[in-house]
């Protein structure tokens, strides 16, 4: 995968060359043994890009996982594309056997055969620049062998054993010969092992594992035996309330503590915690920083995913993108823009909201029972915190009575609240860094006062325009008038659905509706509506304008 661009500058170089001379020779400059993986510090680049080099391309940080499939998705092959997805990072596989899997346990397990695993690492490892490879369900000594001689063959930034022996389920994935070769040959060139307790006790003979203390002891002993850094996970420690594991890096042992997340939903952290530290890495993240910002991914995604309910097992999988628990993903109907949305379209202003002491929801209440067809909150005085709430509330209001709700400018308040979407003006978030964010399912309307502005939003991916000021106004400090014209060129220039804004209310809608131009849908209004005593009233008088004036002009 290669993303080419050329500099316009007269300085050009090859950003692939400089990005793997880069890490490479940062990684390489701190490690003591074969040359891998530091432990800590900032990260310096190489030597200067070549200036006579014109392409630049972007290497893209990537993980080779080595591991088994698993049916259920949640833990394995599975769980690595989606850790390394979540972080940013491509993920090429290595299938090293198939389960059949799921919340209840491993039902089956067809291991795939040593030449074939052979073939897909040939294929990958001559093909790809693989920068890091991290090992998951190594089924059989032979397969631990064949990696350990493609390593020698292909040399990669850094190796990840995450030493899978027993599933969640307690079901035994990799026999002792396995662990016998691991300790041979892949623990001697790993850059970490991330045993959990049981895995570490198994690596060491059967030592007992039951204090913090003792795995002090177990990373120690671990890392004697080749491992350049150790993780042990003490996830199963027993009698604690936070979830405690123990990082070595040879000198200095370091408890890394966290409150334990309360959930059934832990099937595949482990996984996900070696791909994440493999894609932290890959990125040329020194090894402690890696495992700290891995721990907190998936104390993260752990903390998300509580509520969902997969499966009828005791484990079930957790959401590596944050995702699933938002009611977005209730199936419930998507708010993407009808253009005569754009009808009666209601903007909120804290000012006016505070002048007739009203409360946000209140008043949107209002505006939607006299008709209006879609609600912007434009608090531009509001903190955070009681805007979000505000907003909370208002997204019910909204959803119950099927109107869609956009937030003015914030989209952070925009997602947090899961609204339909966000208005954003010139000098505002640009719409594709919103849309990049918000994703494709929320509406972006964005303001335009010329011709050039409305071809842009449509270039965009803007889902409407709004266009104004069509008279002065008050709401709104130094606002350009650009008038009927301006409205006129605005709409004639672009194939987008446009909604008048600015000064209008029920004395002048009719002027503005029945300049009868196709994608004029509407008008939105400030102080006709929330600038007066009775809400409801009024905006039902400016929808009988509206519609009227709709019944002239068709
Ligand atoms: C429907 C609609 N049209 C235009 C605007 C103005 O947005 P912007 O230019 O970003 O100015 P502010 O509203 O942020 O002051 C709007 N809010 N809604
Ligand atoms: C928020 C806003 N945007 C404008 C623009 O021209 O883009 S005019 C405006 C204020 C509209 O308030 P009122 O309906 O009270 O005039
Ligand atoms: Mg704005």
């Amino acid at each position: 995968m290669a993303f080419s661009a050329t500099l316009s500058s007269s300085v050009s170089f090859n950003l692939d060359e400089w990005l793997r001379g880069a890490s490479a020779s940062s990684l390489r400059s701190s490690c003591s043994r074969s040359g891998r993986i530091r432990s800590s510090g900032a990260m310096k680049a190489g030597g200067a890009p070549a200036a006579s080099e014109r392409a630049v391309k972007a290497k893209v940080p990537h993980v080779l996982t080595v591991a088994g499939s698993d049916s259920g998705a949640g833990a394995g092959i599975q769980a690595d594309l989606k850790a390394c997805a979540a972080r940013g990072v491509y993920c090429s596989t290595v299938i090293t056997a198939v389960t059949a899997q799921n919340t209840v346990g491993v039902q089956g397990v067809d291991n795939v055969s040593e030449e074939f695993v052979a073939e897909q690492l040939e294929s990958v490892l001559s093909d790809m620049q693989v920068d890091v490879v991290k090992t998951g369900m190594l089924p059989s000594a032979g397969i631990v062998r064949i990696l350990s001689s493609s390593l020698n063959k292909f040399q990669v930034q850094a190796l990840v054993v995450d030493p899978v022996m027993v599933s969640t389920s307690g079901d035994v994935l990799a026999g002792p010969s396995v662990l016998a070769v691991c300790r041979e040959v892949l623990l001697p060139i790993a850059d970490i092992v991330t045993p959990n307790l049981k895995e570490a006790s198994a690596l060491l003979g059967g030592m007992q594992l039951e204090t913090i203390a003792d795995m002090h002891s177990a990373a120690k002993l671990l890392h004697q035996m080749g491992s350049r850094h150790v993780l042990v996970k003490g996830g199963d420690l027993p009698g604690s309330c936070d979830a405690v594991d123990v990082f070595f890096d040879g000198e200095r042992l370091h408890d890394l503590r966290a409150p334990r997340v309360k959930t059934r939903n832990t099937h595949g952290t482990g996984c996900t915690l070696a791909s994440c530290i493999a894609a932290e890495l890959a990125k040329g993240s020194p090894m402690l920083p890696a495992v700290q910002v891995a721990k907190r991914f998936v104390e993260n995604a752990l903390d998300y995913s509580k509520e969902i309910s997969i499966g009828k097992g005791p484990q079930g999988p957790f959401d590596h993108f944050l995702m699933l628990n938002r009611k977005v993903h209730n199936f419930r109907k998507k708010m993407i823009l009808d253009p005569s949305d754009l009808f009666l379209y209601a903007v909120t202003d804290s000012g006016m909201n505070g002048k007739w002491g009203r409360s946000i929801e209140d008043a949107v209440k209002a505006a939607i029972e006299g008709g209006a067809t879609i609600i912007q909150l434009r608090e531009k005085d509001a903190g955070t915190r009681n805007f979000l709430e505000a907003a909370k509330s208002c997204m019910e209001v909204c959803r119950s009575r099927g109107i869609p709700l956009l937030i003015n400018d914030r989209i952070d308040i925009a997602l947090a609240c899961d609204a339909d979407g966000v208005h954003v003006g010139q000098s505002d978030m640009p719409v594709r860094t919103a849309r990049a964010l918000l994703g494709p399912e929320k509406i972006i309307g964005v303001s335009c006062k010329t011709p050039e502005q409305a071809q842009q939003a449509y270039m965009d991916g803007a889902d409407y325009i709004g266009s104004g000021g069509i008279y002065p106004t008050n709401t709104k400090e130094n606002n350009l008038t650009i008038g009927l014209e301006g409205l006129k060129a605005v709409c004639l220039s672009s194939k987008l659905p446009v909604v008048a804004i600015g000064g209008i209310g029920i004395s002048n809608a009719h002027s503005v509706m029945e300049l009868g131009l196709p994608n004029l849908k509407g008008v939105a209004v400030v102080s006709a509506l929330f600038d007066r005593e009775c809400i409801s009233t009024e905006a039902r008088k400016l929808y009988e304008v509206l519609s009227r004036t709709a019944s002239e002009v068709k």
